[in-house]
């Protein structure tokens, strides 16, 4: 019988169901690959924003490693919501631990008033514990610039702000998403030899919510089945954006990537 690939997340909630946890195991049950998650941190958010968050006890988060890696060993993990140095270094220390092999590290930074947010301490815990654990990081460029604590203006700032991340900061590689830039949707990867562009169409559109952590699960379930990094993330980049192309228009502010949008003339016709 075929074994099925496993993907482990580590996030937090959203409870309308666009970014997070529940964008993760969207994905990861979209492509096949079977889903589980550790929380790490409860969100009170919607379409329109982040109202609060609470932060789950270390011991308790500690906890759902033990209870997933005492019983199933994940393909490859990704993580996204991770709010406080402690539960980094936690984190660090569970994949050390459990000998995890494909690691996608999205440095997610929020905050409860719903602007991005990290603190220092917890800047050196990711530079420090996760970085060198990645085999890829995905910063979009707030992310990048905060990590890499360079301003990011130019393709060239893109591409050595992935430089630093690799050849400084440890990471077997870095996807520098330019969600935030301007003109094309364009994202770098280097891998410590190369930059490969993955590039797409911008699209006019306010219905983004989640997407960063939706392109991240694809890559981990690629990696998850055995893809090399590269085709991991050129699915990434087909998935993210077929989801962003095809709209849902759920919710009444920033709303949910579209999971089936890679298949969605089929669906529609149906
Ligand atoms: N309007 C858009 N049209 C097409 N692709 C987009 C658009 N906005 C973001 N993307 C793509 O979505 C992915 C997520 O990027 P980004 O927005 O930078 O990350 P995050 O969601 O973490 O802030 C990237 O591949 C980026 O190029
Ligand atoms: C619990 C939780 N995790 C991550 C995010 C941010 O989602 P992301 O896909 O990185 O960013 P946007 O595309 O929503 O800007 C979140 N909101 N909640």
């Amino acid at each position: 019988m075929t074994e099925i690939a496993k993907a482990l997340t580590i996030a937090g909630t959203d409870p309308s169901g666009g970014a997070g946890i529940h964008a993760d195991l969207k994905t990861f049950q979209e492509i096949g690959v079977y889903g589980m998650s550790v929380i790490t941190s409860v969100v009170s958010q919607n379409t329109l924003g982040v109202k609060s968050f609470v932060d789950l006890e270390l011991d308790f988060v500690e906890s759902q490693f033990d209870a997933v890696f005492e019983d199933i060993h994940p393909n490859a993990v990704k993580s996204g919501m991770l709010s406080t140095p402690e539960v980094m270094n936690l984190t660090a220390q569970k994949l050390k631990e459990a000998r995890v092999a494909n690691y996608v590290l999205d440095p997610v930074m929020i905050a409860s008033s719903g602007h991005e947010l990290i603190s220092e301490e917890a800047r050196v815990a990711v530079a420090k514990e996760l970085l060198p654990l990645a085999t890829v990081v995905t910063p979009n460029l707030p992310e990048a610039e905060m990590l890499t604590k360079r301003t990011i203006k130019t393709v060239s700032d893109m591409k050595e702000a992935g430089r630093v991340l690799v050849e400084e900061y440890g990471a077997k590689a870095a996807l520098i998403k330019g969600g935030h830039y301007e003109g094309e949707a364009d994202d770098y990867l280097y891998d410590g030899g190369t930059f490969e562009k993955f590039s797409a169409e911008r699209f006019d559109t306010k219905h983004t919510h989640g997407s960063g952590c939706t392109y991240a699960a694809v890559i981990t379930a690629g990696l998850a089945n055995g893809k090399s990094l590269y085709d991991a993330v050129s699915d990434g980049k087909a998935y993210i954006t077929a989801a962003i192309s095809n709209p849902l228009n759920i919710g009444k502010g920033q709303g949910p990537t579209n999971h089936w949008g890679h298949r969605w003339s089929a669906i529609q016709s149906t």
